[in-house]
């Protein structure tokens, strides 16, 4: 584990003004578009970024070039993350502004070949959309826009493996999630045979997408649950930094980082891992966590500081130092109470209370809008990525139930566990070496 920078949520974006000419863009345009020499210096750049990823088989960006004569993207559209590869991208590709989360359930009648015709079509269709290819089969919604960072991950709900006859092949770490007792689940917004996650830097590529995805699933799974979230937009702020959720604190600060050297054993199930098929594969747990935000409101900072462990500016820990440093869980203050008290999150949730158990957060925050009671319908769509289900998220999540300061502030509304296979080769779909092992 490092204290190191959140891999997931930064990158280096170049933003510019000028226009692929090479002269300044028209003030108030909005519009952001590159030149040539500073697209492939961004191209650079993004590879770069993308490397680290890429060496744990991640996705990276690369920003395409304009057809001659014509205005090319800016780096923000034309950027796309390659679909094929060892791991699915959407893991370790960093954080999109949009994602659109959708499970499906399968028709009764779909079996092993009608599933298996759907994970074709959609990795045929989420290479195409991935690459900038438009959807023949849709109504432009996207037409304008490049492909923006958008990624498709496609993964499997226990229900799945009863669905298509192979029961058999159901990982035992895909075993449903024990009860907290914190729970409040709404069991029709929760699990599900299929999930497909859906990330973009724009939300019409992130619509179109989940239009597409639904369109290619007609007579064959219908739509069980949709949840779509958001983060903070690709510079909205001076240099790339750690975002922040709905309460106002820098999250993600401390996930493990791909050049840490346990990343991918963290992670990612290993080549010679149980299944065989589901190397290079993970395991996603999506939590719709709603917040209170109008009783967090009402703590003074001081307070909601201490529920933490972590200063509201720049994410420190309380016993000091820069949002990178480590959180030292030992620090007490002359009275001999601790810094970071009992049940504070960090706490609660580091990897040293919990027998070193590590996950990867990529969560998007949500707005819903209004309850009936008034209260704010907004929160987080936790997603956490790990190689052992059990191991990891199972582990944290009874600890934080058993007595966490941030608890009393927000609710679980909705679970899903999900497989989510390795990656594609170019000649093959997601999935494939399930379906037609
Ligand atoms: C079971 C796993 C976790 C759930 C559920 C969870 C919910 C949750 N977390 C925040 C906000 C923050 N969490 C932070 C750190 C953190 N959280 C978890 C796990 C769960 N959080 C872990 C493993 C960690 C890292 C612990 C460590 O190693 O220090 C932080 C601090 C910044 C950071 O490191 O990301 C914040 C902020 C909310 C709001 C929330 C539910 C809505
Ligand atoms: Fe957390």
């Amino acid at each position: 584990m490092s204290h190191s920078t959140d891999s997931t949520d930064r990158t280096d974006r170049t933003d510019s003004t000028e226009r692929a000419d090479g002269a300044p863009s028209a003030e108030g345009t909005g519009v952001r578009t590159v030149s040539r020499r500073r697209l492939l210096g961004t191209a650079t750049a993004t590879g770069v970024a993308g490397l680290a990823a890429g060496a744990a088989g991640g996705a990276f960006g690369q920003a395409a070039a304009a057809e001659p004569g014509e205005p090319a993207l800016s780096t923000l559209g034309s950027t796309r993350v390659p679909f094929h590869g060892v791991h699915q991208p959407g893991i370790t590709t960093p954080l999109q502004s949009r994602g659109q989360l959708v499970a499906f359930d399968l028709a009764g009648d779909a079996g092993r070949r009608g599933a298996a015709a759907l994970l074709r079509r959609w990795s045929t269709l989420a290479a195409a959309l991935m690459a900038g290819r438009p959807d023949e089969a849709g109504t432009g919604i996207a037409d304008d826009a490049g492909p923006a960072s958008l990624t498709f991950t496609f993964g499997f709900g226990p229900g799945f493996f009863d669905a298509t006859g192979l029961t058999a092949q159901r990982p035992e770490a895909l075993r449903p999630l024990p009860a907290f007792s914190h729970d409040a689940l709404d069991e029709a917004r929760s699990n599900g045979d299929l999930w497909v996650q859906i990330g973009a830097d724009d939300p019409l590529v992130a619509f179109e997408a989940l239009r597409a995805v639904r369109r290619a699933a007609e007579g064959t799974a219908r739509v069980r649950w949709r949840m779509a979230g958001f983060h903070r937009s690709p510079g909205a702020t001076a240099r790339p930094s750690t975002g922040r959720n709905l309460m106002g604190q820098v999250d993600g600060t401390n996930n493990p980082s791909p050049d840490d050297p346990d990343f991918e054993r963290h992670v990612f199930v290993p080549a010679d891992g149980e299944p065989a098929w589901m190397a290079g594969g993970s395991y996603a747990v999506v939590r719709r966590i709603r917040m209170l935000l109008d009783d967090w409101e009402g703590l003074t900072g001081e307070e909601r500081e201490r529920v933490l462990g972590r200063r509201r500016s720049d994410g420190a820990p309380l016993t000091g130092g820069s949002e990178t440093s480590p959180v030292d869980l030992a620090a007490t203050h002359p009275d001999g109470s601790p810094v970071i008290p009992a049940n504070a999150h960090v706490r609660v949730t580091a990897p040293e209370s919990n027998g070193g158990a590590t996950m990867l957060r990529r969560s998007f925050s949500y707005d819903d809008g209004f309850r009936e009671d008034g209260a704010p319908d907004a929160g987080l769509l936790f997603v956490c990525w790990q190689a052992d289900p059990l191991r990891s998220f199972v582990t944290v999540q009874r600890k934080l139930d058993r007595g966490d300061a941030l608890s009393a502030f927000v609710r679980h509304e909705a679970s899903g566990l999900f497989a989510v296979p390795g990656g594609a080769a170019e000649d093959e779909y997601v999935g494939q070496r399930l379906l037609e092992g």
